[in-house]
C-alpha cells in the first residue's frame, strides 16, 4: 500500500473543506490534500436532472441576506452571477389548504394572527434567556409560556412552517437560546433567495475552490482525491494518519475532518485511539436533522401562479404530513414542476418507501387540496440523504441541552485532528455559510498550531462547566 506525506489532510470537499483549503492556500500552505468520498465536490450542495431542468437536491436558498453583516454565500453568488429569486415567505396565509381544499384568508386569519403573536413572544423570550443567562428550554416550552400550543391542523401547519421548515425538527426538540432569534436572520439579514441556476447552486463554491483549478465543477488539481473514502484516522499530538478504502495512507502534520455530524455519529470512520468520552458525548448530543424535497412533474398545471403564490401549506390532522409545497412556475415557466417538503420522522419514513408508494400518497394529498380531477404526476424525484452513509441526514439542528461549553467540545480538536463543517459554526450551524465560516476558522487554528506553535489543547477537567467557565 502507498503512503503519501503532506502537511494538512482535509477530509470532505463540501463547503467547509473547500473553504479550509482556500484559507490554507491564501496563507501560502500548498502542501495539502482533500479526500472526498463521492465523485464530485460540493457535498450537500448538489443538483440533479428532473423533468427537463436541473433541481437542487440539497441546499436551495441563500438564507440570511440584507442584514448588518454580509453573507459570504451571497457575495459568492453575485460573483458568479448566480440565478436566484426573492423568497416571498410572508404570503403563506393566502395559500393554505386542508382536506376540503382551499381555505379562504379570512378563515385562517385568527390562527395566523395568534401564530404571529406567538412567534414574536418566543423570539423575545429567547433573547431574554440569553441576556439573563438562564438555563435553556425548548421552543415548545416557550410556547407553553405564551399560553397556547398549536393543536388544530391549520395551527400545526403554520407552526411547522415557522419552525420545522427551517430547522427540520419540531419545536419540542429545538433549543430556544440557540435558535431564537436565529443569528442567520438577526445578523446576516431577514431575506432569503431561492436558487434556480442551471449550473447549480454549487457554482458558488467554485471561486472558493479556485486553487483546485476547476472548470465547471471538474477539477484538475492532483491534491483533490475524489471517490476516496476515509475509513480510519489515527491521531496524536504529533500528527495524523488517515487510511482510505483504496488502501492508501496519508501522513499529515494535522487533519481537518469536515464530515457531517451524522457521519460522526455513525461507524463509517474508525478512530485510533477511540475518541475521548467528552468528545463522543458532544457529538452524540447534537442532532442531525432530515429534510426532504420531493419533486413532481405534471402534464399540466393546476395550482395558482403569480407573485406570492409560491409557498403553499397543507394542513393535515397529522403534523408534518406533506405540509410544505412550492411551485416553480417563476423559475421554470411551463415545466409544471412543484415540490413538497417533509422533515424529521416523515423524511425517515418516506426515504424507506419506493417512489411509486410515495407518489400515491402525494397524489391523494394533492387531490384533497386541488380536487379529484387533477392529472397524475408523470415523474417524481427525491434524494435519500438520511440513508446515504456519507451524509446521514441533511443539516445539524441545535437541540435543547447543549450549552456553549458542550459546543466547544464539539469544535475542539483531539491531538492534531481538527473538526469542522457546518455543525462547528456556533452562530450559523446548518447552513452553507456556516460551513464556509467554519472551514475558514478551523484552517486558521491549524495554521496557528503548525506555524506559531499555538495549539488548541482542549482538556476538559469535567463534563459539566464550572461556575467560572459559565461566567467567562
Ligand atoms: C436537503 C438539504 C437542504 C438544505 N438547505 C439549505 C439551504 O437552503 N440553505 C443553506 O444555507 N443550507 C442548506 N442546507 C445545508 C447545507 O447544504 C450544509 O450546511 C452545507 O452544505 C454543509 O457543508 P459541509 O462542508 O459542512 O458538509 P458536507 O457538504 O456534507 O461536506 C462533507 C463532505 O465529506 C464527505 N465525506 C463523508 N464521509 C467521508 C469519508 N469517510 N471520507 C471522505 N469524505 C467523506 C461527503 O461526501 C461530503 O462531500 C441544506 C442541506 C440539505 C441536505
Amino acid at each position: 500500500s502507498e503512503t503519501v506525506i503532506t502537511d494538512v489532510i482535509i477530509i470532505g470537499a463540501g463547503a467547509a473543506g473547500l473553504s479550509a483549503g482556500k484559507t490554507l492556500s491564501e496563507r501560502g500552505v500548498v502542501n495539502f490534500v482533500i479526500l472526498e468520498a463521492t465523485e464530485k465536490i460540493g457535498g450537500r450542495v448538489r443538483n440533479a436532472n428532473f423533468g427537463g431542468v436541473k433541481v437542487e437536491l440539497g441546499a436551495n436558498w441563500i438564507e440570511g441576506v440584507n442584514g448588518e453583516k454580509e453573507n459570504p454565500v451571497y457575495t459568492l453568488a453575485n460573483e458568479v452571477n448566480l440565478k436566484y429569486s426573492y423568497a416571498f415567505y410572508d404570503n403563506y396565509s393566502q395559500n393554505i389548504y386542508d382536506h376540503t381544499g382551499y381555505l379562504a384568508p379570512e378563515v385562517v386569519a385568527p390562527a395566523v394572527e395568534r401564530a404571529d403573536e406567538s412567534f414574536d413572544y418566543v423570539e423575545a423570550l429567547g433573547t431574554n434567556f440569553t441576556n439573563e443567562n438562564l438555563d435553556d428550554i425548548s421552543v415548545l416550552t416557550a410556547q407553553r409560556f405564551f399560553g397556547r400550543v398549536p393543536s388544530s391542523p391549520v395551527e400545526m401547519a403554520i407552526d411547522s412552517w415557522k419552525y420545522d421548515f427551517s430547522s427540520a425538527e419540531p419545536p419540542r426538540v429545538t433549543s430556544l437560546r440557540n435558535s431564537e432569534p436565529l443569528p442567520t436572520d438577526s445578523i446576516l439579514g431577514p431575506d432569503s433567495y431561492f436558487v434556480s441556476d442551471q449550473r447549480g447552486y454549487a457554482t458558488v463554491l467554485h471561486p472558493l475552490a479556485y486553487y483546485l483549478r476547476c472548470d465547471e465543477g471538474v477539477c484538475n488539481d492532483p491534491r483533490l482525491k475524489l471517490s476516496t473514502v476515509v475509513t480510519k484516522i489515527t491521531y496524536s499530538t504529533e500528527g495524523v494518519t488517515v487510511h482510505t478504502e483504496d488502501d492508501i495512507t496519508y501522513n499529515g502534520k494535522a487533519a481537518i475532518l469536515t464530515v457531517s455530524i451524522g457521519v460522526l455519529q455513525s461507524d463509517l470512520i474508525n478512530f485510533s485511539p477511540d475518541l475521548p468520552f467528552w468528545k463522543l458525548s458532544a457529538i452524540y448530543q447534537f442532532n442531525m436533522a432530515v429534510y426532504t424535497k420531493i419533486f413532481l412533474k405534471f402534464p399540466k398545471r393546476f395550482w395558482p401562479i403569480g407573485p406570492g403564490t409560491e409557498y403553499i401549506l397543507y394542513a393535515d390532522e397529522k403534523r408534518g404530513y406533506y405540509p410544505f409545497w412550492q411551485h416553480l412556475e417563476q423559475e421554470f415557466p411551463g415545466e409544471n414542476i412543484i415540490f413538497t417538503t417533509v422533515t424529521d420522522d416523515e423524511s425517515r419514513r418516506i426515504e424507506q418507501m419506493p417512489d411509486n408508494e410515495t407518489l400515491a400518497e402525494v397524489m391523494l394529498v394533492l387531490r384533497k387540496m386541488f380536487g379529484p380531477d387533477i392529472p397524475n404526476a408523470t415523474d417524481i424525484l427525491y434524494p435519500r440523504w438520511w440513508q446515504d452513509k456519507y451524509f446521514r441526514g441533511t443539516f445539524s439542528n441545535w437541540p435543547i441541552g447543549v450549552s456553549s461549553y458542550e459546543y466547544k467540545q464539539l469544535q475542539a480538536p483531539v491531538g492534531r485532528l481538527y473538526f469542522s463543517g457546518e455543525h462547528c459554526s456556533e452562530q450559523y450551524n446548518g447552513y452553507v455559510h456556516g460551513a464556509i465560516f467554519a472551514g475558514n476558522e478551523t484552517a486558521h487554528e491549524v495554521l496557528k498550531c503548525l506555524y506559531e506553535n499555538d495549539c488548541n489543547t482542549f482538556i476538559p477537567s469535567r463534563l459539566k462547566p464550572s461556575k467560572e467557565m459559565c461566567e467567562e
